[in-house]
């Protein structure tokens, strides 16, 4: 499981969500970094699972070509997609901050249930995204499938959640 290389608006520190972005030129370095760093390692997969946002999508291509495993059939639903940050979405966090304070930023960002109305918190996130993980992927894996998710900060984020049990002490600290 891995989040896109850098996207467009990543650069201008502005929150993406569900805007449709491009990788930046860094951005694509960073994809096939990955590849070539999986394909030292040795993964192989079965099936690649993608938001449909391009910048997930051109991340899990990248890293196909570099493993050189483009015939692996690529699956893509919105919900993997990054968390909605509705009325924020292109606002500058750093300008967000100076209105509002940096703790208070940091709170809707990375705290699990708690996001101003009308913004997904993880927690939706993470109901949104548990059937499909519940009925497409997981069984996948339960098969033996070998299983590349390319998706997002926050959607992996939720997942890991939902994987470790319960809210790990680094999902505040860490970006
Ligand atoms: O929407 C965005 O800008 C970021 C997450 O924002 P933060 O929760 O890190 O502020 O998503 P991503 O670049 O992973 O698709």
């Amino acid at each position: 499981m891995l989040r896109h290389g850098e996207g467009a608006w990543n650069i201008e520190n502005r929150f993406c969500s569900w805007v449709d972005q491009k990788l930046s030129e860094d951005g694509l370095r960073e994809a096939e970094m990955c590849g070539k760093h999986l394909k030292f390692l040795g993964f192989e997969f079965d099936l690649v699972y993608t938001s449909i946002l391009s910048r997930s999508i051109q991340t899990a291509w990248l890293i196909m070509q570099e493993l050189g495993q483009e015939w692996v059939p690529v699956r893509s639903s919105w919900r993997l997609n990054e968390r909605h940050y509705g009325a924020l979405i292109g606002l500058n966090r750093a300008e967000l901050a100076l209105n509002h304070g940096e703790e208070q930023v940091k709170i809707w960002r990375r705290s699990y249930d708690n996001a101003p109305p009308p913004i997904e918190s993880l927690k939706q996130v993470l109901e949104r995204l548990l059937p499909y993980w519940n009925e497409e992927i997981a069984p996948e894996i339960k098969k033996g499938k070998r299983v590349l998710i390319s998706a997002h900060g926050n959607s992996t984020r939720a997942l890991l959640k939902h994987l470790e049990g319960t809210v790990p002490f680094y999902f505040y600290k860490f970006s």
